[in-house]
């Protein structure tokens, strides 16, 4: 019988095998003849980040780097949303036990991508804002489907992101390009993305865009796999060391900023916005 732990399964044809998890809200599937991991966000209707999803995209990420995986593709289950972000209904009136286990869990899922090793792409096959944009960025290349939307928007809804949470995008945007879209809490089209280096490429299927990620890990394969780690991990280390000093105490900023009466307001205020948008 299967059980949910560590049995693999022939998924389609020969070609890849799904990685059995413990998880629901993630997939990992292993191409057999790449050995590259695809791991996919699965919560419908976008993708967006509750402490359930983020600890299965920790497992996932962690089952990848043990099975001796090439590389990661991540991507989403969805036609038109990569990653909506932060599950905001979650954060909306709840403890501050809860806003402070959601803040670690999104800084362990973003440590867990930014800081492994192995090749990391993202394959964004739809909007991804906030949250969404700080794991495509985590990620070392990313290919986008076109007319869609990326960004770090926390500008635009009065909330100022941690210095960790825009580093994956202040590496790979010029310094004044990052310093004003993130003043102005700026969503890039897919081809403003792409010719501001936010994307590198843009592919007009979700199947195309994994392939192009599948090419970028595929240009490492003549290259020393442990020189090629470190010397990702040197380029990252500035960042990871600073997150790591700070993280108890940007638990606790989110926390007292994200259960402040005004966050809240503003929060109510969004969902309904968002809401009423699906019943135009
Ligand atoms: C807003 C205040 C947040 C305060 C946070 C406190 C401090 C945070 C510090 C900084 C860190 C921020 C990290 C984050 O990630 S915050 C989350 C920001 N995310 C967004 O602003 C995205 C909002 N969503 C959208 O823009 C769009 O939904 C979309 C992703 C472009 C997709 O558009 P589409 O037209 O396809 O879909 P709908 O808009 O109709 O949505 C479908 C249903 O999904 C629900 N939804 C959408 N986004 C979220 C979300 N982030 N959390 C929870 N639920 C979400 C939406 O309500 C619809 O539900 P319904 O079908 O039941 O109506």
């Amino acid at each position: 019988m299967l059980h949910s732990n560590l049995l693999r399964l022939v998924a389609r044809g020969s070609s890849s095998r799904l990685m059995s998890t413990a998880t629901k809200l993630t997939t990992v599937e292993v191409n057999d003849e790449t050995g590259i991991a695809t791991l996919t966000m699965n919560r419908p209707p976008v993708n967006s980040q509750n402490v359930q999803l983020l600890l299965d995209l920790q497992a996932s990420i962690s089952e990848i780097e043990n099975n001796k995986s090439r590389g990661l593709i991540l991507t989403s289950a969805h036609s038109n949303v990569f990653s909506a972000g932060l599950d905001i209904f979650e954060m909306y009136n709840t403890d501050v036990e809860r806003l402070r286990t959601v803040w670690t869990e999104l800084q362990n899922v973003w440590i867990a991508l930014y800081g492994t090793s192995l090749p990391t792409a993202a394959a964004i096959n739809g909007h991804a804002p906030a949250g969404g944009c700080l794991l495509a960025t985590a990620c070392e290349y990313r290919v986008m489907r076109p007319n869609f939307l990326i960004g770090l928007n926390e500008a635009q809804l009065g909330i100022i992101a941690p210095k960790w949470l825009m580093s994956g995008f202040t590496n790979v945007l010029p310094k004044r390009v990052a310093e004003r879209a993130l003043t102005q809490g700026r969503m890039f089209t897919t081809q403003e993305a792409f010719e501001a280096g936010l994307v590198d490429e843009i592919a007009s299927s979700k199947e195309e865009a994994v392939e192009k990620c599948a090419a970028f890990i595929g240009s490492f394969a003549k290259v020393n796999p442990l020189a090629r780690g470190l010397t990702k991990l040197q380029f990252r280390a500035d960042n990871i060391k600073e997150f790591e000093k700070i993280r108890e105490k940007d638990v606790a900023d989110f926390a007292a900023l994200a259960s402040s009466p005004e966050v809240q307001k503003v929060m109510g205020t969004y969902l309904e916005n968002l809401k009423n948008k699906g019943k135009k």
